[in-house]
């Protein structure tokens, strides 16, 4: 089943971000109360209104409802750099949220499942061929894939999957008129990407499958720079020119926006 897609638009950016910050954390709260649960999973984003988010988790006053020791996280997308680059999506979110987390006692790295990262040499990776990054791509890809699967069995789906949008309508990693946008195939759960149009080229990403079978599916996107892409990604259906607008979920199929953003829908 798939959800039908809603759009909640708050006052500012700011307010966005708080906005999403507790609905996350009162969700994971809410799942960990259930009978029987003993993890929650979600899957976290890169960029300006990711990280504006993942500050705002470590910055709230519902922090304390989560019990962290249950939760997992996983990324959407990542750029396929050295594990240390700044450039790292996973280096941004440590740094807003989960190294705090971890630091105070409250997770452990075991529970934070990064993408793999560009472990070649940097020499390697500047006369890499073509070929070379595809092999290098796929090989990652295919180690997160089996990540996933050992943790969350056979056809993972994750609580909670947040995304950013980008004022050409990609989200994850999912470009527009890329081949990966279109990838339906339900076995393939993560894919490489060579030629990023938004730099670092070099990207990972999950599909459109594995983002549709999460239970939740957040497009979060802020400032008036995004307003055409909301309209186009959440009025349009399945565009590979706008790819967000393949965006899907199990049961809360949301788009959350500052005011700017959602000026062309509502
Ligand atoms: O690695 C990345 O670049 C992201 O995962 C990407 O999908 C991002 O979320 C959007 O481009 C929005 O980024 P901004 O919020 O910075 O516009």
């Amino acid at each position: 089943m798939t959800a039908h897609r809603r759009i909640i638009a708050y006052p500012t950016p700011e307010l966005m971000a708080d906005a999403v910050a507790e609905r996350t954390l009162l969700t994971l709260s809410g799942l960990l109360a259930e009978p029987g649960r003993d993890r929650v999973d979600i899957a976290v984003t890169g960029g300006t209104d990711g990280t504006a988010i993942l500050r705002a988790i470590a910055g709230s006053e519902l922090l304390d409802i989560v019990d962290w020791s249950h939760v997992h996280v996983w990324w959407g997308d990542e750029r396929f750099v050295a594990a240390d680059s700044p450039e790292r999506n996973a280096v941004g979110a440590r740094e807003a949220l989960l190294d705090g987390l971890v630091e105070a006692g409250r997770m452990t790295e075991a529970q934070i499942h990064e993408m793999p990262a560009d472990r070649r040499p940097a020499s390697a990776v500047a006369a890499a061929s073509a070929d070379e990054n595809a092999e290098a791509l796929a090989a990652a890809a295919a180690d997160y894939q089996r990540e996933l699967v050992a943790e969350l069995g056979d056809r993972p789906s994750l609580d909670i999957a947040m995304f950013g949008l980008g004022p050409d309508g990609h989200f994850a990693s999912l470009f527009p008129d890329l081949p990966q946008v279109t990838m339906d195939d339900p076995s393939v759960l993560v894919t490489g990407v060579a030629d990023s149009p938004k730099l670092p080229p070099l990207r990972l990403t999950f599909t459109v499958p594995m983002i549709a079978n999460s239970e939740r599916t957040w497009i979060c996107a802020s400032r008036e720079k995004k307003a055409d892409a909301v309209a186009v990604t959440f009025l349009g259906h399945a565009d590979p020119h706008a790819p967000a607008s393949f965006a899907a979920a199990r049961t809360d199929l949301l788009w959350l926006t500052d005011r700017a953003a959602a000026s062309l829908v509502c």
